[in-house]
C-alpha cells in the first residue's frame, strides 16, 4: 500500500542492518543516521550558528550518531556540549566531537549531579538537548545518571535520536522513567514505539532518516490517508442501494435512545447503500426525525449492535447472530461476545470494557495496549479495537494498525456509538473486519479533527463531518 506506515521490530531493523553493512564501507550507516540527525537539529533550531547543543551520551552507537551529529553542529559553528554518561563512549565519534571543536565532559558518578553552568531549574544554556543515551539496544528504564542528567535539563527541548530513551522500543510500554521527546529522529523505519502508546506520547514528531535498509512487512502499521483511500467503497456506475450494501444497527434502548441515534448516524455517513434500524419504537421514531432514509427491519449485510442496548444487549446480539453477516459488537454487548465466536466480527472496547473482558485492571491495559490488544484478539478470535488516544486495531494473527487521526476534543459521549456505526457501514460496503475497523477508526478521528475546527464538538458533529472526510479522500464514483 501506497503511504503505509510501517513500524519494525528491533530484531528486523539489527537483520536489515546487518544485511546492508556487509555491502556497504564499515560507518556508511552510522554516517548516514548522523548526518540526518544533524540536519534535523538544524532544522528544529532553524539553523547551527551560534546555537547551544547538549549531547547526552550513552555507552553504544545510540550516543554515537548523537557525537557524529554534535561534530556537523559544531562544523557549523553551533556551540556543542558531550555529556558522557558512561564510562565508555563511541570512540569515534568522541573524537570527531572534539576534532570540531566539541568539548566533551564525564558526567559526575551515580547520584552527584551532572555538570551544569551552576544555575538552577530551567537552562537558558541550551538551546537544545539530544538524547543519544539509548536506543534500540537500551532496555526500558534509565540509569541513575542519565535520569538525573534529563532532569538536570528539565525545560530544554530535547531531540531523542532513534527513540526516546527508556521507552520499550518493542511494546511501546514506558515502565520506567523515560526521555521526554519534542522530535524524535529514527533511522531506516519506524519503530512500535513511535506509533504505540504510552511510548509514541513521548516521541512528539518522529521524523525518519532513509539509511537505505531493506526491510521486510511489518506487523504495525499506521494506514495514511491515502491507504484509507484506497480501502472505501466506491458505487459502481451500475450501482443499486442493494448492492453497495445494507447496514443495520441494533442499538439504543428506552434508557439510552441516543446511542440508538448516534449509532445511525455514524451509520449513515453515505459509504453503505441503506441504513436499518431493529429496536425500541421511541428510538425509531427519534432515529426517522433526523434520518428520514433509515428504514426497518430486513436483509442486512452488517450488523451494528450494542451501544446503549442495556438489558436488551444479549437479546439483541442472538437477534443480529440469527443473519449469517458481519458484526461490529461494542458496550454492553461486549459481555455476551462468546455468543459471537467464530462469525467475522469487529469488538470496540475502551480501556475498562477490555480490562473486563480479560479479567485484568484497566489500568494494566493503560499501561499495555498493545499486548493486551493482541491478547484479546487473539482469545475472542476477533478483530479488537481498542479505543484511545492511538486506537489500535488487532487482528488475532498478531497485525495491528495503530489510528493516527484524531484530536482530544474527540473524547466526548456518544463518539464510540458513532464510531461503531461507521465500521457497520463499511462492513456492508464488503470490506473485511479489519479494513473495516482501521479504515473506519481512520474516518472517524479525521471526521473529529475537522469539526473540531470550528470549536469544541459533541458526537454528533463528528457524525455529520463524515461524509466530508470521505469526500477528501475522492471517493466519488469512478467514471
Ligand atoms: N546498527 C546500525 O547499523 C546502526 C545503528 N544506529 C544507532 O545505533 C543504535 C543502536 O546502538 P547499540 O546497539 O550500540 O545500542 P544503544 O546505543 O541503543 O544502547 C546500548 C548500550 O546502552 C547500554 N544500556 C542499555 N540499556 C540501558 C539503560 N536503560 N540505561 C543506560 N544504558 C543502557 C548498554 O549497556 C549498551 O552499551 C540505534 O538506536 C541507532 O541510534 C545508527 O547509527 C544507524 C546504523
Ligand atoms: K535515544
Amino acid at each position: 500500500m501506497g503511504g503505509v506506515i510501517q513500524a519494525h521490530t528491533v530484531e528486523q531493523v539489527r537483520a536489515a542492518e546487518a544485511e546492508l553493512m556487509a555491502r556497504v564501507p564499515a560507518g556508511t550507516l552510522m554516517q548516514r543516521a548522523a548526518y540526518g540527525l544533524a540536519y534535523a537539529v538544524v532544522d528544529f533550531l532553524a539553523g547551527a550558528y551560534g546555537r547551544r547543543v547538549v549531547l547526552l551520551v550513552g555507552s553504544g552507537d545510540n550516543g554515537g550518531d548523537a557525537l557524529y551529529a554534535g561534530a556537523v553542529l559544531a562544523r557549523r559553528g553551533a556551540y556543542v556540549e558531550a555529556w558522557l554518561l558512561s564510562d565508555s563512549a563511541h570512540k569515534g565519534g568522541v573524537a570527531a566531537l572534539r576534532g570540531a571543536g566539541g568539548r566533551v565532559r564525564r558526567t559526575e558518578p551515580t547520584g552527584r549531579r551532572a555538570p551544569t553552568d551552576g544555575s538552577t531549574g530551567s537552562n537558558p544554556r541550551f538551546d537544545v538537548v539530544v538524547d543519544g543515551i539509548v536506543g534500540i539496544g537500551g532496555r526500558p528504564g534509565l540509569r541513575e545518571e542519565a535520569a538525573a542528567a534529563l532532569d538536570r535539563l528539565a525545560g530544554v527541548p530535547l531531540v531523542a535520536v532513534d527513540t526516546p530513551s527508556g521507552v520499550d522500543v518493542d511494546t511501546g510500554e514506558t515502565p520506567e522513567p523515560h526521555a521526554v521527546a519534542d522530535v524524535t529522529v529514527t533511522f531506516g523505519t519506524h519503530k512500535v514505539a513511535h506509533l504505540v502508546d504510552p511510548a509514541a506520547g513521548a516521541a512528539g514528531v518522529v521524523q525518519l532518516v532513509d539509511i537505505g535498509l531493506d526491510l521486510p512487512p511489518a506487523d504495525v502499521e499506521a494506514l495514511q490517508a491515502e491507504d484509507v483511500a484506497a480501502l472505501l467503497p466506491r458505487p459502481h456506475p451500475d450501482a443499486q442501494k442493494y448492492t453497495r450494501g445494507v447496514v443495520g444497527v441494533r442499538a439504543g434502548s428506552a434508557t439510552y435512545p441516543g446511542a440508538g441515534l448516534l449509532s445511525v448516524s455514524g451509520a449513515a455517513c453515505g459509504l453503505a447503500g441503506m441504513v436499518r434500524y431493529v429496536g425500541d419504537q421511541d428510538v425509531h421514531d427519534l432515529v426517522h426525525e433526523q434520518h428520514p432514509e433509515v428504514v426497518g427491519a430486513g436483509r442486512v449485510q452488517a450488523w451494528v449492535v450494542g451501544s446503549g442496548s442495556a438489558d436488551g444487549a444479549e437479546g439483541t446480539l442472538r437477534e443480529a447472530l440469527a443473519d449469517d453477516v458481519p458484526l461490529v459488537v461494542d458496550a454492553d454487548a461486549l459481555a455476551y461476545v462468546d455468543l459471537a465466536h467464530g462469525r467475522p466480527v469487529v469488538l470496540t472496547p475502551h480501556a475498562g470494557e477490555l480490562a473486563t473482558m480479560l479479567g485484568c485492571e484497566r489500568v494494566e491495559v493503560e499501561d499495555r495496549p498493545l499486548h493486551h490488544a493482541r491478547t484479546a484478539a487473539e482469545r475472542y478470535d476477533a478483530v479488537v479495537l481498542l479505543k484511545g488516544r492511538r486506537s489500535l486495531v488487532a487482528a488475532p494473527d498478531g497485525r495491528v494498525r495503530v489510528n493516527r487521526t484524531g484530536t482530544p476534543w474527540l473524547a466526548t459521549a456518544g463518539a464510540g456509538d458513532v464510531l461503531g456505526g461507521v465500521i457497520g457501514a463499511l462492513l456492508a460496503g464488503g470490506l473485511t473486519p479489519y479494513d473495516a475497523a482501521s479504515a473506519g477508526a481512520w474516518l472517524h478521528g479525521a471526521a473529529a479533527t475537522l469539526a473540531a475546527q470550528d470549536g469544541p464538538i459533541v458526537a454528533g458533529d463528528v457524525a455529520r463531518a463524515l461524509p466530508a472526510v470521505a469526500g477528501t479522500l475522492h471517493t466519488s464514483p469512478p467514471g
